[in-house]
């Protein structure tokens, strides 16, 4: 039976990509910093010490940091034996979303640029907005600014509770998001108003809009909730999702995972709240897989809760909260089924300011026969979608080498 299981960390980097220098990234590196913060104690809220991942460990995730930065992580070292096939990829993809990287994993990367809002002030421009808000019935908006999404809220939340006007916001990424509070404002009335943004975005090849709800009666308790939701445009060419559902099979999405493919190769999705319930649901949907059958989970909160916000130690909680449950993932798969760990982009928690980096990130691939031992520097995530090609015997990607014979 062929089954892959894909569990993505979203901005798990191990590392400054080659090409960082371009991104003002050089030296990031959301693993190796976080390590390093736990090893010195600068992380122990909510926890304590050094950063502890046996589990991925054994896959060989300190080895393929090791090669990525020629240093192994505070913590980790040579002394474990390792079970997987292991290495890191750059990232061909022009940027350094979610997006981009996500195709670009499934074998199909973002070689043209996205549009992208670079005022950090008066960012959208005015027959834009003025159009969206036309067809949406609304007067004015409020933010129109490069913004954290939790901090924005802190700042205009009540505003928008008391006016009625949306806030719009965007960030270093090519996205258009929209932050109204699930009650006052209405959870359907942001998903009209973000379907209207989607399609007056049209002209400025636009990434992603994203429906971003909130909760909560002032600065001192508002949380942004579970509904939020991602509008994307389709992958340029079809992916590896596509491919296999082409082909008569199953892609389970598990998470945001359909959005981002703007529901481009998703057979059957699931939601999920936070890393247990997204955990519970990748188990659960692992066991009642059938033959050629994808299961893909975006573990989201790495990034939305602890890399953008820049929360070291609740980073690292998370991290050993994964690599806490991951006997329960092994103990149910069967001998053919290949597992792989990766992430999309990095989100270094000690980086400066809020945006993600630029980073290499974990291939760690398991199972379906692979030999233990390094699969080196990969010059693209799209050796990932190239080698499930190749597993499930689909015709090969346009890009990317396989791993798997
Ligand atoms: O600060 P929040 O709202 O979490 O937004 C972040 O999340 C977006 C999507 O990953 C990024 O563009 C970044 O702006
Ligand atoms: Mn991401
Ligand atoms: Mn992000």
């Amino acid at each position: 039976m062929k089954r892959t299981f894909i569990l993505m960390l979203d901005s798990f980097g191990l590392g400054a990509a080659t090409d960082a220098e371009k991104f003002g990234d050089v030296g990031s590196d959301t693993f190796g910093h976080i390590a390093q913060a736990c090893a010195q104690g600068k992380a122990d809220i909510g926890r304590q010490g050094p950063l502890k991942l046996p589990n991925l460990a054994k896959l060989g995730l300190g080895h393929a940091g090791f090669e990525s930065t020629g240093k192994f992580a505070d913590g980790f070292n040579a002394d474990v034996e390792v079970i997987g096939a292991y290495g890191h990829a750059d990232e061909l993809s022009s940027g350094k979303d979610t997006p981009s990287g996500h195709w670009e994993m499934a074998g199909v990367p973002v070689l043209y640029e996205w549009g992208y809002f670079s005022d950090l002030t008066h960012s959208f421009p005015k027959e834009l907005t003025d159009k969206i808000l036309k067809r949406a019935g609304l007067e004015d908006f409020l933010g129109n600014c490069h913004a954290s999404g939790t901090q924005i809220l802190e700042e205009l939340g009540e505003e928008h509770m008391k006016t009625g006007k949306p806030i719009f916001y965007t960030s270093a990424d090519s996205v258009f998001q929209v932050a109204c509070h699930e009650e006052t404002f209405g959870i359907e009335n942001l998903y009209n108003l973000c379907k209207i943004a989607r399609e007056e975005l049209e002209p400025y090849n636009i990434g992603r809009v994203i429906a971003r709800p909130f909760v909560g009666t002032g600065p001192a308790d508002f949380a942004r909730t579970g509904n939020r939701h991602d509008y994307a445009v389709l992958p340029p060419a079809p992916t590896i999702l596509d491919k296999l559902k082409a082909a008569g099979g199953e892609v389970v999405s598990i998470g945001k995972i359909a959005d981002i493919y703007a529901h481009s190769g998703i057979t059957q999705k699931f939601k999920a709240t936070g890393l247990e319930e997204l955990f519970d649901e990748t188990l659960t949907q692992i066991k009642r897989a059938g033959d050629n059958t994808i299961v893909f989970t975006n573990f989201v909160d790495f990034d939305s809760h602890y890399g953008h916000r820049r929360d070291t130690a609740g980073y690292a909680k998370a991290l050993e909260y994964f690599d806490s449950r991951l006997p329960e993932l092994f103990a149910i798969l069967q001998p053919d089924d290949l597992v792989v760990f990766t992430a999309d982009h990095g989100c270094d928690p000690t980086w400066v300011g809020t945006e993600h980096t630029r980073e290499r990130v974990p291939v760690l691939a398991y199972g379906a026969g692979l030999p233990a031992g390094s699969l080196g520097r990969r010059q693209s995530f799209a050796d990932i979608g190239q080698s499930i090609a190749s597993y499930f015997k689909l015709e090969p990607m346009n890009y990317g080498e396989s791993f798997i014979n």
